[in-house]
């Protein structure tokens, strides 16, 4: 699939702890991931990963916690940090005025990157968004949706990609596609923290997983 490579980066999370609704979800959690590797988050629903992945991508705040990129303290809100991520929420973020192609070339645009055919066709093409992708995006199905998600979230040269049910929506097909979208990130030397409530088809040795449901201490 082609793209960008990334190598040597580092992102330590310490300490970190969120609240909602006066409930703390979880305190003191901590992980670092390293250029290729994962950390799956599990838990039921209402476990806070949502909450995880919305904090680590500066929308929503956090209660206590550390932050470091590259071995520097930062903010969510710092534009250094903010320029590493592609956030996938359970929203597309897209418009269903706009065609798939349309819309994948404003968020990139958006992301200040340059609307490349040649880059882009076998990312296209890797999630059989080919045929559907000239469409408006209202007259497309759930999963071709999620499939067009993560076609931006490939496309943005984004190294940390943070990943919000990706598979929601995803046939067997499209989650093949999925991992093996996923694999080639982390080959990349990218990284990734993504929920589930399925299994992922990715690199055991470089993928962890953080389980939300029971701890409320947890340390990965
Ligand atoms: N918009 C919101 N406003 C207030 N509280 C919320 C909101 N969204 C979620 N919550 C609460 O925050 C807690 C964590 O929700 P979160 O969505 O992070 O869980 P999750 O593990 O991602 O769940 P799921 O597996 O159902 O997607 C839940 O108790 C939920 O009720």
């Amino acid at each position: 699939m082609g793209g960008v490579a990334f190598s040597s980066l580092h992102l330590a999370v310490s300490g970190w702890g969120c609240v909602r609704n006066g409930r703390v979800l979880f305190r003191q959690l901590a992980f670092e991931l390293a250029s290729g590797q994962a950390l799956v988050l599990k838990g039921r629903n209402g476990a806070g990963k949502s909450t995880l992945l919305r904090s680590l991508a500066g929308l929503l705040p956090w209660r206590a916690g550390a932050l470091s990129w590259g071995g520097q303290s930062v903010r969510t809100s710092d534009a250094a940090y903010q320029q590493q991520l592609a956030y996938l929420g359970h929203q597309a973020g897209m418009s269903d005025a706009l065609t798939g192609l349309e819309n994948l070339q404003f968020a990139l645009a958006m992301g200040g990157i340059a609307w490349n055919p040649a880059q882009a066709a076998p990312v296209l093409r890797a999630l059989a968004l080919n045929e559907v992708a000239s469409r408006p995006l209202g007259r497309l199905s759930q999963g071709q949706r999620r499939r067009l998600g993560l076609a931006r979230v490939v496309l943005s040269e984004r190294p940390v990609w943070l990943l919000d049910e990706p598979d929601s929506s995803l046939d067997d097909a499209g989650g093949a596609c999925l991992g093996q979208v996923l694999t080639a990130h982390l080959a990349a030397g990218g990284m990734a923290v993504v929920a589930t409530h399925h299994g992922l088809a990715l690199p055991q040795a470089l993928t962890r997983t953080l389980d939300l449901s029971a701890p409320r201490e947890t340390t990965c």
